[in-house]
């Protein structure tokens, strides 16, 4: 069975409308002596961000990917963890917009990850890879050595040395499982989920954090909701409330 949805349509482009301007005032007015962290999501309506056998790439429907480059015109650093970099190979630059590509972070407890790929091209983006072990590569890549607890990179170490290199503003853009440790630990001040009009059905489901008893503890940030070309849906929230601060 073939089926499209109703398309809706917009008379003022999103990328020079003011929603946009909206969505990227907080960027903008994030103070210079602060690190200011963003995590993207982008989801089916049923809340999946991969089929069963690793699928997703085309969840996100083009303006909600435009969305992805335009946030990361707008950091100073893209941050993914070694299970995207074996599953998508991803690029992290912003071609799909006009902009600056920014530094391309990769984090890898274990060393993992091959010491090639295309996150390591030579396009004069910087290229650091966060690791505690001894044989992790990354051709032409910054090497920074943080311990790790439990097989995890605290979050909050990862934003100082970033921060440290000038890195202040950034994206934290994927998988579920490094986006989840790093609102748990309290290091994202926002979070952009972009639900598709799609449903999956079965998969690997989005954000996965410690286990609240009660609802009245689950987090309740204040959101803001954008509907795009194409009909994905931005909730844009803000997470500032559970932000620990160390800069
Ligand atoms: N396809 C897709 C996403 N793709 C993101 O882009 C990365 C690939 O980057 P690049 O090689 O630069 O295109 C991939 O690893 C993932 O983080 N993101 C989403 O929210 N929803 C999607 O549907």
């Amino acid at each position: 069975m073939e089926q499209t949805g109703s398309v809706i349509r917009f008379p003022v482009p999103f990328e020079s409308g003011p929603q946009a301007r909206a969505i990227f005032a907080p960027f903008r007015a994030a103070s210079p002596e602060r690190s200011f962290v963003v995590a993207q999501l982008g989801q089916s309506l049923d809340g999946r961000i991969a089929t069963v056998s690793g699928e997703s790439r085309d969840i996100s429907g083009g303006a909600a990917l435009d969305h992805l480059h335009r946030i990361r015109s707008h950091v100073d650093a893209v941050v993914v963890g070694a299970g995207t970099i074996l599953a998508d190979d991803p690029q992290l630059t912003v071609r799909r917009i006009a902009g600056k590509n920014p530094a391309r972070v990769v984090i890898d407890p274990c060393g993992r990850i091959g010491a090639r790929g295309k996150w390591l091209a030579r396009d004069g983006s910087q290229r650091i890879l966060i690791t505690a072990s001894a044989v992790a590569r990354g051709e032409g890549a910054e090497i920074v050595r943080i311990d790790a607890h439990q097989g995890l990179i605290p979050p909050a170490a990862i934003i100082e040395a970033l921060f440290a290199r000038g890195l202040r503003r950034i994206l934290v853009e994927g998988g579920a499982r490094t986006i989840s440790n790093f609102i748990d630990s309290g290091c994202v001040d926002r979070l952009h989920v972009l639900v598709a009009p799609v449903i999956i059905g079965s998969g690997r489901t989005g954000l996965d954090l410690s286990p609240i008893e009660r609802l009245d503890m689950a987090l309740r940030p204040r959101a803001e909701v954008h509907v795009l070309g194409g009909g994905d849906v931005l909730f844009d929230c803000d997470l500032t409330a559970c932000r620990k601060r160390s800069n």
